[in-house]
């Protein structure tokens, strides 16, 4: 609890080696948006790439670029991500209001998973024309294509640092070899995610909440009877020093999400980003969902991350 917060706070990103513009970027998301204390929550809407219009059904005004950036305003999120042409055409009425996370990357759910590869379609210097506070890539750990993936994080990873613009990954495993043991959101595949992403030089990680029951197939060091928080535990320890966010997935029960949320800020995460489960719902309903993440968010401040 207040030790393990402490020790990732200590562990967390400090001003050495990230170089002012990226210190001056997070400390704009995390300390003069959402709850200024040092933990964020995004909303993500880069959906309409990645799954199509099926996601607006729920609440069709969500398809209106501009309801959901209103929304981010209005709920007080540390960011707002989305990809270049939403940026381009709608971020600027709201520009500075809420921060901007550029995607960098993205791909469609036509083809299958089987050589998942997310290919770039904008830059960090498109990031910064549009004065975005980091970017955010995709990155498919396992996917048959991972080595072209690698080398294309490696040259948004350059650019980051020579821009002195943080870099979010989205480390999420895919393909055949993942189903293999377990899954996606297997605790072997989520925790092996957070590690690389650390290992390849990411800011912060994105990753889906671990689930110890679903492992299988790989070496028994990776215990299955481990709870949700030992297993979120051990996440957050394999991204070290890179700043963590819980991803939300597709729809679930308010519960639910809200006890994912607990379990990751209790185990040192820095925040949540959560796109569906907040917007598919009529808007009061999403601010007050939103309210009550910010309440747990506002139990777990972390006051020393950047201050070093
Ligand atoms: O797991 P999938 O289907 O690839 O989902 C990817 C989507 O999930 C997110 O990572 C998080 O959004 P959600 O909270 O709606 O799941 C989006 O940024 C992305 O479009």
């Amino acid at each position: 609890m207040r030790d393990r917060r402490g020790m990732k706070t200590q562990l967390g990103i400090n001003g050495a080696g990230l170089g002012p513009g990226k210190k001056t970027r997070l400390n704009r998301i995390l300390r003069q948006h959402g709850l200024c204390n040092g933990t964020a929550m995004f909303l993500p809407y880069d959906h309409g790439l990645e799954h199509g219009p099926r996601d607006f059904f729920a609440n069709p005004a969500v398809s209106d670029p501009a309801y959901i950036i209103r929304l981010a305003v209005d709920g007080g999120f540390n960011g707002i991500a989305v990809q270049v042409g939403l940026a381009e055409k709608f971020y600027w009425d709201y520009a500075g209001e809420v921060p901007l996370v550029l995607k960098l990357n993205g791909r469609t759910d036509i083809p299958s998973d089987a050589e998942a590869l997310s290919p770039l379609h904008a830059s960090v210097a498109d990031a910064v024309r549009l004065g975005a506070d980091a970017v955010g890539y995709t990155l498919y750990v396992g996917s048959p294509a991972q080595e072209t993936d690698f080398r294309q994080l490696r040259q948004v990873r350059e650019d980051a640092q020579r821009f002195g613009m943080p870099l979010i990954v989205w480390a999420y495993p895919r393909g055949a070899a993942v189903e293999a043991k377990g899954g996606r959101d297997s605790f072997y595949a989520v925790d092996y995610a957070a590690r690389i992403a650390s290992e390849l030089g990411a800011d912060m990680v994105k990753v889906n909440f671990p689930h110890p029951e679903k492992t299988s197939g790989v070496k028994e060091a990776y215990q299955r009877d481990f709870s949700a928080q030992q297993a979120i535990d051990a996440v957050v320890r394999s991204a070290n020093r890179t700043l963590l966010l819980v991803s939300g997935g597709e729809k679930q029960g308010d519960e639910a999400m809200l006890q994912k949320a607990r379990q990751a800020m209790e185990a040192g995460a820095t925040g949540l980003i959560f796109g569906r489960n907040v917007w598919q719902r009529e808007h009061d309903e999403s601010l007050r969902f939103v309210a009550r993440l910010q309440d747990i968010l506002a139990k777990y401040p972390q006051p020393g991350a950047l201050r070093a």
